[in-house]
């Protein structure tokens, strides 16, 4: 019989822990089945037991299914894309055009997540000095969705190339409400190993020994077995 306050077995920690190696930011690969409704609410479950400020709960979750809806969405997105490629020049450009950065459409069902900053009211414990508590107990909601829906075979892709004030319009926000995430959900065609943009070239990921300071920025490590470890050694 397990306990509660057992750790995880071997197989539910690699369970774990592939979910969080194996999950990916999914733009390319979506197929159009549809996310059958008791999966989709086992991982809208899943991002509302996120952790949050004051135990605020700050989110809500916008189903979109409307292809009239969506292509609004996709509308803002061509917008904002076309001023963001002018940040680049030259072959940097060229690369940057070439990437597919959502799936809008390609997608089943977009889900946007939002964080209400007016939740629980004026005071919410932990949150009376650093205000943004609120957005990022929100992204924690989203980081728990996109694991459970890792686990469940469905991809998610985040769409942040969007103007907030046209999102707001398009979802019919009250002022309060904050759009934090647009996300595209579905089954897919394939997991890449990497992601896609070190699969494309645009940028790899750090070495996480050189992340990891002791005691202040820039300070070394004084945990020797540690920074190897970090190493891969
Ligand atoms: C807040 C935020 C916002 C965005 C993203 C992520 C996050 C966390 N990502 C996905 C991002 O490119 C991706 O996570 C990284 O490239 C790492 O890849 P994996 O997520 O590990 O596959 C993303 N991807 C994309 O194609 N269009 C986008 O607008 C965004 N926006």
């Amino acid at each position: 019989m397990s306990n509660q306050n057992d750790p995880f077995t071997d197989a539910q920690r690699e369970g774990l822990y592939r979910a969080i190696f194996e999950r990916r930011d999914v733009r390319s690969q979506f197929l159009p089945d549809a996310i059958p409704d008791e999966v989709l609410a086992r991982i809208l479950r899943a991002a509302h037991h996120a952790p949050s400020v004051g135990f605020m709960q700050p989110w809500d979750f916008i189903v979109v299914d409307s292809l009239a809806v969506r292509g609004q969405v996709l509308a803002s997105f061509n917008e904002e894309n076309g001023k963001a490629s002018e940040n680049y020049t030259g072959e940097r450009q060229q690369t940057y055009r070439t990437l597919k950065l959502q799936g809008i459409l390609e997608s089943p069902i977009n889900l946007c997540i939002t964080c209400d900053r007016t939740r629980g009211g004026p005071h919410v414990l932990g949150r009376n000095s650093i205000m943004e508590m609120d957005l990022f107990s929100t992204c924690l909601s989203v980081q728990n969705l996109w694991l459970a829906a890792r686990a469940e075979g469905i991809g998610v892709g985040w769409v942040s190339i969007l103007d907030q004030g046209i999102l707001s319009d398009i979802l019919q926000l009250p002022d309060h409400v904050y759009p934090l995430a647009y996300l595209c959900l579905g089954y897919v065609s394939e997991f890449l190993e990497q992601p896609e943009l070190q699969a494309k070239g645009w940028r790899s990921r750090l070495p996480l020994e050189e992340l990891v300071h002791g005691n202040g920025w820039g300070q070394p490590l004084e945990h020797q077995r540690l920074a190897s470890y970090l190493a891969g050694k």
